[in-house]
C-alpha cells in the first residue's frame, strides 16, 4: 500500500502517544524468562512486538490477552524445543532471542526479510555466543543462522561499535547461566542510553546487575531467577517524534499526551531540540504541546543519544534556517535501511538539500519549501516512511510513498493519527 502526502495547512488536535517499543520487548521477555505468571499494562501493538509475542509463544510461554494487558506465565530458564523462530523484520527481538536460544539445544532463524533485517549484522553477537560455548552455523554473520547452546557464563567480550542490542541480549541471558559472568565491552558502545533501558527493566525483574560508569565492564552474578512481575509500559518517544517533528514543521496546535517527562528513552531529547530549534513547545505533567509556526532553526547535535529519532529531527531540519548537523550517527547504516545513504537519497528526490559523511548527516535549511513531486522508495524501513511523511506536509506537490504499510513496524496506527491531527494523507493501493 502506498500513501500520498500532501501539503497540509496546519495540524490541530490531542493524541495519546503510542506505547514503547523498547519497553514492550523487553517486558515481554523478562516475563517470558521467570518462572511465575506476569503482567505486561498497555503493551504496545506493533509488527515488531507481536514478533517477540509470538516468539516467546513458541518458546513455551502461555499467554492471555485483552485490550489492556498480557498475562503471560513464563517458561523461566526451560525454553521449549522449537525447530524454528520468525522474528519478522524485528532487530531488537532477533538478537535478544539469539542469546536466550543458546539455553535450548538448536534453534533456527529463519530470513524473511532479506532485504531489510537479512542485510543486518550480527556478528559481534555470534561472537560473544561462541567464547560462551555455543555452536552457530551462520551466513556471514548474517540469517539464517542457527544457535546450538548449552552455553556457559564467565568473561566474555562484545564489541559495542555497531549496536547496543548484542549487550542487552548478553544482559538478558547471563544472569540465567550457573558461573558468574564478567562483560567487557570493546569499542565505543553504541546507544548507550538504551543499555540503561535494559538495565532498568532487569532490575525490575529482580536481576543483579552491577555496571561501571560508562557500561564498558558488566558483573552479572550466576544462578539468578527472573522474578514475576507487574509492569506498566510508558509512551513511546521515537514514533512520537514523529508526530511532534510534524507539528513542528508547519502551524499547529498539537498535543501529545503520556510522554513521561522523566524517562530513560533516549529520544525524549526530541523535545529539547525542537525547542533549540525555536519551535513553540511545552512538555509538563507528561504532556508535550506544540504550537508550530513553521520556523525552525538550525542546529548541531550528537544523534547517538537519540537514536530512533534522528530521521523526524532531519526531516524538521529540511525547512529550518540554515545549516544543521547530526553526527555521531554512523550506526544508522545498520538499521531497516542504511539510514544515511539511502535516507538521504529519498530526501534529495523530495527537494532537501543534504550531505552525508560516513557517522554525520548535514542539512542546508529551506525555509522555502520542497518541490515533492516524486515517489519515495520507503526502503522497508518504518522511520524512512514518518520521515518523508513529515517533509511531505510542506512539499508543492504530492509525495507518494510506496509501502507505506511497513509503517506497521513500529507504529501502525501512524498515518490514522496524522489524519485525525488534520495531515493531508491517503492511502493508495499501487
Ligand atoms: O535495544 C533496543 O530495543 C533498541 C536499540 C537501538 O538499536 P542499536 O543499539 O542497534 O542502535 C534502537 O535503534 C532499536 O530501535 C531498539
Ligand atoms: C532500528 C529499529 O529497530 P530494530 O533495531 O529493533 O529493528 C527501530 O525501531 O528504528
Amino acid at each position: 500500500m502506498d500513501v500520498i502526502v500532501r501539503r497540509t495547512e496546519k495540524l490541530e488536535g490531542t493524541i495519546e502517544a503510542l506505547s514503547s517499543k523498547n519497553y514492550t520487548t523487553r517486558y515481554l521477555l523478562v516475563a517470558a524468562l521467570a518462572d511465575g505468571t506476569s503482567t505486561v499494562r498497555f503493551p504496545a501493538h506493533s509488527e515488531d512486538s507481536d514478533a517477540m509475542r509470538r516468539c516467546i509463544a513458541e518458546l513455551g510461554a502461555e499467554l492471555e490477552e485483552d485490550d489492556e494487558k498480557i498475562v503471560i506465565k513464563g517458561f523461566g530458564r526451560n525454553p521449549k524445543r522449537v525447530a524454528e523462530l520468525n522474528v519478522g523484520n524485528a532487530g531488537a527481538v532477533l538478537r535478544f532471542l539469539l542469546a536466550v536460544a543458546a539455553l535450548s539445544e538448536e534453534v533456527h532463524f529463519v530470513n524473511t526479510y532479506p532485504d531489510s533485517l537479512g542485510k543486518r549484522p550480527h556478528d559481534d553477537l555470534i561472537d560473544a555466543l561462541r567464547q560462551m560455548g555455543a555452536t552457530i552455523d551462520d551466513n556471514g554473520g548474517r540469517l539464517p543462522i542457527t544457535v546450538k547452546g548449552p552455553v556457559q557464563g564467565g568473561k566474555i567480550t562484545v564489541s559495542g561499535e555497531v549496536s547496543s542490542q548484542y549487550l542487552s541480549a548478553l544482559l538478558f541471558l547471563t544472569p540465567l547461566l550457573e558461573a558468574d559472568s564478567e562483560i567487557t565491552v570493546t569499542g565505543d558502545l553504541k546507544s548507550k542510553v538504551v543499555v540503561g533501558q535494559t538495565l532498568e527493566v532487569l532490575e525490575q525483574a529482580g536481576i543483579r546487575v552491577e555496571a561501571n560508569e560508562d557500561y564498558s565492564l558488566f558483573r552479572v552474578p550466576g544462578g539468578q531467577a527472573y522474578r514475576a512481575g507487574e509492569y506498566s509500559v510508558q509512551g513511546d518517544y521515537p514514533g512520537s517524534a514523529a508526530i511532534l517533528s510534524a507539528a513542528a514543521v508547519v502551524p499547529s496546535d498539537v498535543t501529545v499526551r503520556r510522554l513521561a517527562v522523566h524517562s530513560k528513552q533516549g529520544e525524549r531529547a526530541v523535545v529539547d531540540v525542537l525547542k533549540m530549534m525555536e519551535t513553540p513547545l511545552t512538555h509538563e505533567h507528561d504532556i508535550a504541546v506544540v504550537k508550530g509556526n513553521g520556523r525552525l532553526k538550525a542546529l548541531e547535535f550528537d544523534g547517538d543519544a537519540a537514536t530512533d529519532a534522528v530521521l523526524a529531527m532531519v526531516a524538521a531540519a529540511v525547512f529550518a534556517e540554515g545549516t544543521s548537523r547530526f553526527y555521531n550517527v554512523e550506526n544508522l547504516r545498520y538499521k531497516e535501511c542504511d539510514r544515511i545513504t539511502d535516507y538521504l537519497n529519498e530526501l534529495r528526490k523530495a527537494g532537501a538539500d543534504v550531505e552525508e559523511k560516513q557517522a554525520e548527516i548535514i542539512v542546508h535549511g529551506r525555509p522555502q519549501g520542497v518541490a515533492g513531486g516524486v515517489r519515495i522508495d520507503s526502503h522497508y524501513d518504518h522511520r524512512v516512511i514518518m520521515a518523508l511523511t513529515i517533509v511531505g506536509l510542506r512539499a508543492d506537490e504530492p509525495v507518494t510513498i510506496t509501502d507505506a504499510h511497513h509503517v506497521a513496524k513500529s507504529y501502525p496506527g501512524f498515518f490514522d493519527d496524522m489524519i485525525a491531527l488534520g495531515a493531508n494523507v491517503e492511502w493508495v493501493k499501487e
